[in-house]
């Protein structure tokens, strides 16, 4: 699996508070052999350029600083920690001490780009409609605290909407997407979340209304066979950012 796709790169370690989780991920590679570290620190002890964060918010929030601190850059999947304008604030101020970046790859959607240019000249509105099978949402904070019984839902189900900053907290291992659009547009989105028994993929709608463009982007996602709340395009994604930045960004698309 790691065979002929990001060539001038080293994984030099991986780090899971579940360490049999790195195991498995390590026996599965072929060109990579990563020390697995017991401990956070010991991951960086290994000196990486870059560390890619594909955990949780929670982790963003315990590791994120001391990442940069130690000198190398930040890919942020769980991008919905950096909703919390304080901890964003910290991360950039240490980036640019050290001289480092922090990157939030488009992750499950696409169109980040068109985004990005569009807030130059400020967006009208931004919305995001999330549309997954009820399995990959019930185990959300919010159905779970609202008792919503998704194992009965017959029919497309709008379970929640409400502004990205709140939507990334009780689906936070949803909508990090949420948190990605809002970043690039400079502005909040929006979030409908629709529970859908119809579908097998994880689906991503985005909205923007601006004076340059009225933008749909939708985006049909295969989920992980790990892990169904989250897409394959989104390690794909990581991937490919990371395979930019080992190429020494002689081509950026
Ligand atoms: N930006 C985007 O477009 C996307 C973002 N994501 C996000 O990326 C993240 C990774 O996704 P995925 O790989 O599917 O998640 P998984 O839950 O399948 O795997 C994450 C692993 O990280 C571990 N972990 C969680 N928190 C910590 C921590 N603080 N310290 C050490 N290990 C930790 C988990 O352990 P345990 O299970 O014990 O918690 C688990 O083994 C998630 O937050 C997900 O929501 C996913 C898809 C798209
Ligand atoms: O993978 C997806 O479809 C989106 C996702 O889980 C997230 O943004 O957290």
């Amino acid at each position: 699996m790691d065979e002929g796709v990001v060539e001038n790169a080293e994984l030099v370690a991986l780090y899971d508070v579940a360490r049999e989780r790195c195991e498995k991920l390590a026996s599965e590679l072929k060109r990579f052999k990563p020390r697995i570290a017991s401990c956070f620190e010991e991951l960086l002890g290994s000196k990486p350029d870059v560390v890619v964060e594909a955990a949780s918010q929670q982790a963003v929030r315990e590791y994120g600083l001391r990442v940069l601190e130690s000198g190398a850059d930040l890919i942020v999947l769980s991008v919905g920690a950096l909703m919390d304008r304080d901890l964003l604030a910290k991360l950039v101020e240490a980036a640019r001490r050290k001289r480092r970046h922090i990157y939030t790859p488009s992750g499950a959607i696409a169109g980040l780009d068109a985004v990005y240019a569009l807030s130059l000249n400020g967006i009208r509105s931004v919305r995001l409609v999330t549309r997954k099978p009820p399995r990959a949402l019930k185990d959300a904070p919010y159905v779970r605290e609202k008792g919503i019984n998704l194992d009965e839902t017959r029919e497309p189900t709008t379970i929640y909407v409400g502004p990205a900053s709140e939507a990334v907290k009780y689906f936070p291992a949803n909508v990090n997407v949420a948190a990605a659009l809002s970043l690039a547009a400079k502005k909040e989105a929006t979030v409908e979340i629709v529970a859908d028994p119809t579908v097998e993929r994880n689906i991503h709608e985005i909205h923007v209304d601006s004076e340059a463009s009225k933008l749909t982007i939708r985006v049909e996602n295969t989920p992980s066979p790990m892990n169904p709340r989250t897409s394959y395009l989104a390690a794909l994604s990581a991937i490919a950012l990371l395979k930019r930045l080992a190429d020494e960004r002689l081509w950026i698309a």
